[in-house]
């Protein structure tokens, strides 16, 4: 049998299989509607109904109230306008993501691989921060909002960055622009600088165990970013450290998941040769859930030939049913500067699993556990390295609300109440489609601490 050898890792707490959630056995039948004026379309062998609706006539607020339908879980409404605020800003975020990181593919051939002061990803993380921002605080009023985001106001205040000011302030006023398009209000007139540094400036929260707090990533996966292949798009809403919502914007992910993996790249550039019609639905996706749903629904991202009837539909998604090892996938972080692809091969083994890892960029393993493409998400971090809780809220509540589970390597629920990090987060992150895989994983982590400790 392949040891288990992983030196950096040191697994401290027994096994404790928390928290595990046995919602696995829901097995959909059939996909639910939403609005009431919808076309049939067809996603993998399954009809859905796209609803085209929109009204200019919107009011004060900046949600579109005939909207509120976007949800069709027939449950308590707890938190539904700020789901469908947090869905619509989620798409609006995508189509400016994905408008800065085409003009960085097409415009180089050696994408820049770093986060540094002036790359694209930056703009796109200040610019995406900025609309988040100012759509939350004039949707919910800026005394309601607190938003935990990592850019820093200061950085961009500075002279020598007027340059990456300016393009910011442009992106911001581009995307809100077309706010009317996803079912939201934008500015009468378009922000200044200082609108948006304030925007930004108030995204300083440091999150706790008490209140309310947004937690935004607002370009998470910034290799995949810049290498033209998956990122995602991240907000929750925490409440006295619970996530209570989570919406994971994926505009790269494809409809088609042999693809997924970063080795297809190359297919996912032949496919954008042929532009998607209004009917396909090949790539880009927003997976949002409410927090006692049971639900996690997804829509299409919104396409700007249909400005002026946004599809505005969901299906639902759910966890894989595969609880046998052998057939299970399992992803992880493609750099293992982020996570040990030797530990993760030995805990592969170990367990049956059986298929090459799908390597993926950013939280868009999350959406792909909770949508059914792959069964198992390990990341055991380098030791010193503390994950952040904007990095995991969303695909936590996703993927509980899909049926699956997520614990840290000693089976311990995450902890969303401790500030700006995961403290006390036993090393490794698991997430698993049901519960009976997540039990094998633990014991199989507690098994070589055990033998570590011999
Ligand atoms: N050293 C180290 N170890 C573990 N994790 C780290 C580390 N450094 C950063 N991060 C955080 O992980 C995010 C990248 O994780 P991914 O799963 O997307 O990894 S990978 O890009 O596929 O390799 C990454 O997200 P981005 O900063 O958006 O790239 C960080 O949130």
């Amino acid at each position: 049998m392949m040891p288990l050898n992983c030196s950096s890792l040191v697994f401290r707490v027994p096994y404790i299989l928390a928290q595990t959630r046995l919602t696995n056995t829901k097995k959909l039948t059939s996909t639910s509607c939403v609005g009431s004026c919808f076309t049939t379309h067809s996603y993998q062998n399954k009809s859905f109904h796209i609803v085209s609706q929109f009204n200019q006539n919107y009011s004060s607020s900046p949600v579109m109230e005939d909207q509120t339908n976007l949800l069709s879980s027939p449950r308590p409404e707890n938190y539904s306008k700020e789901l469908i605020v947090a869905v619509r800003v989620v798409q609006m975020a995508c189509s400016l993501c994905q408008k800065v990181q085409d003009s960085l593919i097409s415009k180089t051939n050696s994408p820049v691989h770093s986060k540094d002061d002036n790359s694209p990803v930056t703009v796109a993380d200040w610019s995406v921060q900025a609309t988040v921002s100012w759509i939350l605080s004039e949707s919910f009023g800026c005394r309601n909002v607190s938003i935990l985001a990592e850019g820093d106001v200061q950085r961009l205040s500075v002279a020598d960055a007027s340059g990456l000011l300016d393009a910011v302030v442009k992106l911001v006023n581009d995307c809100l622009a077309e706010a009317t398009y996803f079912g939201l209000k934008g500015p009468d007139s378009p922000l200044g600088s200082s609108d948006v540094l304030e925007a930004i400036s108030r995204c300083n929260s440091t999150g706790g165990p008490t209140g309310k707090f947004w937690a935004l990533d607002p370009v998470d996966g910034t290799l995949g970013f810049v290498r033209g292949d998956q990122y995602a798009v991240a907000l929750a809403l925490i409440e006295d450290g619970e996530v209570v919502l989570g919406v994971l914007g994926c505009p790269n992910y494809p409809m088609k998941k042999e693809w997924l993996s970063y080795h297809h790249r190359y297919h996912r550039i032949i496919s954008k040769l042929t532009p998607p019609t209004s009917e396909s639905w090949d790539k880009g996706c927003v997976i949002y859930a409410r927090k006692g749903s049971g639900e996690a629904w997804m829509q299409p991202l919104h396409h700007k030939n249909k400005l002026l009837a946004w599809p505005n539909s969901a299906i639902p998604v759910r966890v894989s049913l595969i609880d046998n090892p052998a057939l299970a996938t399992f992803c992880e972080p493609v750099d293992k500067s982020n996570s040990s692809h030797s530990f993760t091969a030995g805990l592969a083994h170990s367990v049956g699993l059986r298929k090459q890892p799908l390597r993926v960029y950013s939280m868009v393993k999350y959406a792909a556990i909770a949508r059914g493409d792959a069964e198992i998400f390990m990341k055991f971090a380098r030791t010193g390295y503390k994950e952040k809780i904007g990095d995991h809220a969303a695909g936590v509540i996703i993927i509980q609300e899909a049926g699956g589970v997520v614990t840290d390597a000693g089976g311990s629920p995450l902890d969303f109440s401790k500030g700006i990090f995961l403290e006390g987060l036993d090393r490794g992150i698991i997430v698993c489609a049901g519960a009976k895989l997540h039990e094998k994983i633990i014991r199989a982590i507690d098994d070589s601490w055990n033998s570590s400790n011999l």
